[in-house]
């Protein structure tokens, strides 16, 4: 790497400085990381074993094989156009909404293939919940939306409060609306919406969690909030995210795959593919010669 390459790349200590820059509690360190993988299960979340999509005669994913553990966040990342929303949505088959769309290839979750025939989408869609760019609350109250999913999974009334209110601990946006729940979840602010959609999420108690560009409308202040959520919530979930944001990958993700047009370049920990990619591809993109 020449000078110039080597100026181009960031490194976990401008990471740390972004951090100290927006007051952001700085949680992950090499010794953490270390100490993580000692105490990591291990187990895998999901496996994909070469997996191709096509829309139309375009094929957007190219023999996708990837293993995903547990507990840990895996970043996606990538020149626009390369697919990754495309292979994170179908992780919980967001896809098959899309009729030109066509998939080979599988996904398993806990040994079970998710494009398998006796799949239940629905129950999928619980078990892999998802998190958008753009923070979407339903028309309705800060409460209602976070009710919404366990209402329609038939948990009984008397339980609803106490989820309700776990959920909103759980994506740190309890103590900022406890005395106005019953306010439009419109009212608060564009952070604050994105959190409320990650409870929203949490209330019908996922295993997986998938966040697509979570933070691309937020600024450094909320980013941060939710950065610190998701490292947060890695103790429970797995935690899987597309990021334009290579500074994000590196400051919150354990495990990193580089894409370009629509081929799986390289995966690994995140340490690893920053520090010392394998893949001339992914040094180039990691140090901004393209992309
Ligand atoms: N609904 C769709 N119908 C047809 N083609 C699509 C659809 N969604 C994505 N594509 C195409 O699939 C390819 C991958 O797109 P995708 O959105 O997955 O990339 P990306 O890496 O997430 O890009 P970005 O970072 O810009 O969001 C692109 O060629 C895109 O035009």
């Amino acid at each position: 790497m020449n000078a110039a390459e080597s100026k181009n790349r960031f490194s976990f200590e401008d990471t740390l400085k972004f951090e100290n820059a927006v007051g952001f509690e700085n949680k992950y360190s090499y010794e953490q990381d270390v100490v993580f993988e000692a105490n990591s299960s291990g187990k895998k979340a999901i496996e994909v074993e070469n997996l191709n999509l096509w829309y139309g005669s375009n094929q957007a994913l190219k023999k996708i094989s990837l293993d995903i553990p547990k507990n840990k966040i895996f970043s996606f990342i990538g020149p626009s156009g390369c697919g990754k929303s495309t292979f994170l949505r179908t992780l919980n088959r967001m896809n098959d909404m899309i009729p030109t769309c066509r998939i080979e290839g599988k996904v398993h979750i806990d040994s079970e293939n998710i494009y398998g025939k006796e799949i239940d989408v629905t129950d999928l869609r619980k078990r892999v919940g998802m998190v958008f760019q753009k923070a979407n609350p339903f028309p309705m109250s800060i409460y209602e939306n976070v009710a919404y999913g366990p209402k329609i999974h038939g948990v009984s009334k008397k339980e609803i409060p106490k989820i309700v209110e776990e959920s909103l601990q759980s994506a740190a946006l309890w103590d900022e609306v406890k005395d106005r729940l019953k306010d439009p979840a419109f009212s608060l602010s564009g952070g604050q919406q994105q959190r409320l959609c990650i409870a929203r999420t949490l209330a019908v108690k996922p295993e997986i969690i998938l966040f697509d560009e979570p933070c691309s409308a937020l600024d450094p202040i909320s980013t941060g909030k939710i950065e610190e959520l998701m490292t947060e919530l890695k103790k429970e979930y797995t935690i899987i995210i597309v990021t334009h944001n290579m500074q994000q990958a590196a400051r919150i993700s354990d495990c990193t795959a580089f894409f370009l047009s629509g081929e799986l370049i390289e995966s690994g920990e995140t340490v690893q593919i920053f520090e010392n990619p394998r893949d001339k591809k992914t040094e180039g993109y990691i140090t901004g010669r393209f992309g």
